[in-house]
């Protein structure tokens, strides 16, 4: 049966609204272009993207892949140019500037790479943990600060200046101040780029603790590939886009995937493809389980 204009526009609106479900972050074709003395900049080209509540999850990129500006679209910061960003169901487009930043001090929590600025030197561990509870206007901010301190194995620190910490330490902290308020997602921007690796692994405890205890879900970028292995998904992004994904099993088998958009469209591993020679065209053959991929032979390369 033949559907109307109207019946179609419909179901593409319903299937719009089913993209993501009761997903935590939904991203959905989100595009940010950067314009500077009129030369354009896209730095997300159509990004999809669904993480779960309660997820803990890395997305590692190149530099320049767009990392730190989805990272700032999903903290409130910026403002991307067309798409979907939402967040436990807010709209992180249409958010008007008073909810942007009860948003920004109260659903989500960061930590930034740089250990100095997630906490104010003049204050002790303890203090700076209090000082969001404070803004807040929370009660019962030492025994949140105590118990925060004490999970993330730095209780011994209450009483110092961050330049009485190790990086590490300081990381720490600051995972604790990130989630004074009970945020519902904490976002984490190389938060071991400045650590060694010992130092590292510690910090990534710590994150997987606040994952694991209270809930929250978490997100780390990095350029760091090896930090699949800390996260039970890692997910690739190259050129704006996501581009891969790497699940771990329980048992810590790591299966890698490539991710296939909404319209169908994969990127394909630069390695794969320049290892036989692939450019602009590929031929496709569908097999009864699988879809081979050849590269075209000369005439077809050239569309002679
Ligand atoms: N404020 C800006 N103005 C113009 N272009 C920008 C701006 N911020 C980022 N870009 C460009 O957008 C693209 C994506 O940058 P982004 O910082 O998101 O990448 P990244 O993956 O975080 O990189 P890195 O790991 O180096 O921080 C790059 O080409 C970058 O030059």
């Amino acid at each position: 049966m033949e559907q109307t204009l109207s019946e179609l526009e419909a179901q593409a609106l319903s299937e719009k609204a089913a993209f993501g479900g009761d997903a935590h972050i939904v991203c959905d074709n989100l595009v940010r272009i950067y314009k500077t003395e009129g030369v354009e900049v896209v730095a997300l080209q159509g990004l999809d993207l669904l993480i779960d509540k309660g997820e803990l999850v890395a997305i590692v990129g190149a530099s320049g892949s767009g990392k730190s500006t989805l990272l700032n679209v999903l903290s409130g910061l910026d403002i991307p140019t067309a798409g979907v960003a939402k967040v436990g169901g807010m709209d992180l487009l249409s958010m008007t500037a008073r909810d942007r930043l009860r948003y920004r001090r109260e659903v989500v929590g960061f930590i930034w790479q740089q250990t100095a600025r997630n906490l104010l030197p003049y204050l002790t561990a303890r203090e700076n943990v209090e000082l969001p509870l404070k803004l807040a206007g929370r009660s019962g901010r030492a025994q949140r600060s105590a118990y925060l301190l004490e999970l993330l194995g730095v209780d011994y620190c209450a009483d110092r200046k961050p330049d009485q910490m190790s990086g590490g330490e300081q990381q720490r902290v600051a995972i604790a101040v990130a989630l004074a308020n009970s945020p519902t997602l904490v976002l984490a921007d190389e938060p071991t780029g400045e650590l060694d690796s010992e130092t590292s692994a510690e910090v990534f405890d710590a994150l997987r603790k606040a994952n694991k205890e209270l809930g929250v879900t978490v997100v780390i970028v990095t350029h760091d590939p090896l930090v699949s292995e800390q996260v039970d998904r890692t997910i690739g992004i190259r050129d704006g886009r996501t581009s891969s994904e790497t699940v771990r099993s329980s048992g810590g088998h790591a299966q890698e995937y490539a991710v296939l958009d909404r319209v169908g469209r994969l990127q394909l591993p630069r390695d794969f493809t320049n290892a036989l020679n692939m450019e602009r065209r590929v031929r496709l053959e569908l097999e009864s389980d699988h879809i081979g991929v050849w590269p075209a032979s000369p005439s077809e390369e050239t569309g002679e």
